[in-house]
């Protein structure tokens, strides 16, 4: 029950607001750098550094350079990094295969940063658009992306990943009972101790077009994602999706896009009280930066407001691209 509020004047609700000092006291929500996760792009070759230009700032580093990248954050607090690799069209097939080549860019880049900083959780993406032909998520027949068969894939994508030495997984593809085929395959593997983090509450969002310029999707892409990715219009999905997902094996979720689903956040955090995560995805990251390279707002108060957001909505830890600039802040470096 909540305790009633004298009425005015004997309440004044802007005395606690009157003072840094007196704001930090009753601050309800705390942003720390160990909740964040830096999403970066991997591409072949050596001594690259290839900007991205739908997202000003942000970088597709060959291996040796997404190592010295690493150091840097990992220097700045950053905790944990996921791996996105960008696929020319040329090692996109039908079959999928580089998928769960030991030797493809995902698996080589994991080795090389789990070598350089053991301590650095390194997270990869499971889902097979970086290689397909079509830029779907799973496999494509008469127009169907068809699910059961993408999971045999799924798995066998994973435990690559697991086999370079990945610490968490995060499924992003939406298809149906990846995570217990994946959960079933680690164990089965004495893979015990690697984390999923599923992409459980995922839309099918406009907010993602600059990612698919940053791994080479957009090109490839046919048609839209509809018939996994979630309907933006739905909320009850999300908690059956989330609870399906806890249920299958998986130790941590995610609701994405981040910012226009806050409210989704809040609901999965009540709800399951779960490790709960949100993804700022590439369009949220875009659109500030835009907006402040034109000086209409704040680039860096804009950046620390939205990442404060995610913690009052209930989230644990945040993916943003923003991750070594927050955690300059949030560290005084
Ligand atoms: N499996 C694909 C994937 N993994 C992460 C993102 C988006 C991330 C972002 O926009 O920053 C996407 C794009 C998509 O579903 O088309």
């Amino acid at each position: 029950m909540r305790p009633s509020q004298a009425p005015f004047p004997l309440t004044r609700l802007r005395r606690t607001r009157q003072s840094a000092a007196l704001r930090a006291l009753v601050r309800e929500n705390e942003l720390s750098v160990g909740d964040l996760i830096w999403p970066v792009f991997v591409r072949d070759g050596e001594n690259v550094e290839e900007p991205v230009a739908s997202m000003p700032g942000v970088m597709r580093w060959s291996v040796d350079r997404v190592v010295e990248a690493a150091k840097e954050a990992h220097d700045l607090g950053v905790g944990c990094i996921c791996l996105f690799p960008y696929t020319g069209r040329d090692k996109r097939t039908a079959d999928c295969a580089e998928a769960w080549n030991p030797e493809n860019l995902s698996n080589r880049a994991t080795r090389a940063i789990k070598s350089a900083l053991p301590d650095m959780a390194v997270m990869t993406d499971v889902a097979l658009d970086p290689y397909s032909d079509t830029g779907h998520d799973g496999f494509v027949v008469d127009g169907e992306i068809i699910n059961d068969e993408t999971v045999e894939a799924l798995v066998k994508q994973a435990m690559a990943q697991a086999e370079s030495g990945v610490d968490i997984i995060g499924p992003s593809d939406m298809m149906d009972g990846r995570i217990r085929a994946i959960r079933h395959a680690l164990e089965a593997a004495d893979h015990r101790n690697v984390m999923l983090l599923s992409y459980a509450a995922k839309y099918a969002s406009a907010f993602y077009g600059p990612f698919r310029d940053a791994v080479g999707a957009s090109g490839a892409l046919k048609g839209d994602k509809k018939t996994y990715q979630m309907d933006p219009a739905n909320s009850d999905e999300a908690l059956r999706l989330v609870e399906r997902d806890l249920s299958e094996g998986a130790d941590m979720v995610m609701v994405k896009p981040g910012m226009p689903y806050l409210d989704i956040c809040r609901r999965v955090k009540d709800a399951f009280g779960a490790p709960t995560f949100a993804y700022q995805v590439s369009g949220e990251y875009a659109q500030i930066m835009a907006a402040a390279q034109n000086g209409w707002i704040d680039q860096e108060r804009a950046m620390m407001e939205s990442l404060m957001c995610f913690k009052r909505a209930g989230c644990d830890g945040v993916l943003t691209y923003f991750a070594p600039a927050a955690a300059r802040i949030l560290g005084g470096a």
